[in-house]
């Protein structure tokens, strides 16, 4: 049986970010014939050979100022040499991405389109959330998958004043959850179409 290799990449100043890329390598996981690796980075060092290993790689930072973190942006920075100037190494990889703040919009958005730019840079395809909208009925609550209604990727919400023990809550998790197993269903799908 085809196995197929997810890594999820991640930078976390204080920690929320992490809660949700385990939550990410948690969901590909629960896949079968999926391996999932969890790299934090924070700047230019990476396991690149190990990343080169990877049939989909998903990206994840906390939105600072309206974007990805400074520490992110550093590692995304330095593939230009290491991946992109090494022969594109990357091309035809899965990606997929999230973003975590503590605003409810925070200008997530602007991480996630961002992260989805590098990726199409690297020539990798793109996997989005895949989930309907939460919360933005009657019938809603904050309870919902998908709770701040994202379609590129995963967002999460940590409150400003709650360290990651407490923070992001349980939905933001469990979308974080639902994007990993995604991405591990459809490296599957890439896997055995190229066997
Ligand atoms: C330098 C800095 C900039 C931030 N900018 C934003 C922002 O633009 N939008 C937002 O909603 N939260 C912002 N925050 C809050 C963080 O996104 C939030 O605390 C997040 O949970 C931190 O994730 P981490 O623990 O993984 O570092 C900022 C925090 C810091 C330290």
């Amino acid at each position: 049986m085809s196995k197929a290799i997810v890594a999820v990449v991640y930078h976390s100043g204080y920690g929320h970010t992490a809660r949700q890329a385990e939550a990410v390598a948690n969901g590909a996981s629960r896949i079968e014939g999926v391996s999932a690796r969890l790299y934090p980075v924070s700047g230019a060092d990476a396991p690149w050979a190990e990343l080169e290993q990877a049939d989909a790689i998903i990206f994840g930072a906390p939105t600072y100022m309206g974007g990805p973190s400074a520490q992110f942006k550093a590692f995304q920075d330095a593939t230009s040499s290491t991946v992109f100037a090494a022969g594109g190494t990357w091309r035809n990889k899965l990606a997929a991405g999230f973003t975590n703040s503590a605003s409810r919009s925070g200008d997530k958005l602007a991480s996630l389109q961002q992260i989805a730019i590098f990726a199409a840079q690297h020539g990798m395809h793109w996997v989005s959330l895949g989930l309907p909208p939460g919360n933005n009925s009657s019938q809603g609550s904050e309870e919902d998958l998908n709770r701040l209604g994202f379609f590129l990727g995963a967002a999460a919400q940590s409150n400003a004043d709650q360290g990651p023990d407490v923070a992001p809550p349980l939905a933001d998790l469990r979308t974080a959850e639902h994007l990993g197993a995604r991405v591990a269903e459809t490296a599957l799908q890439f896997v055995r179409g190229r066997g």
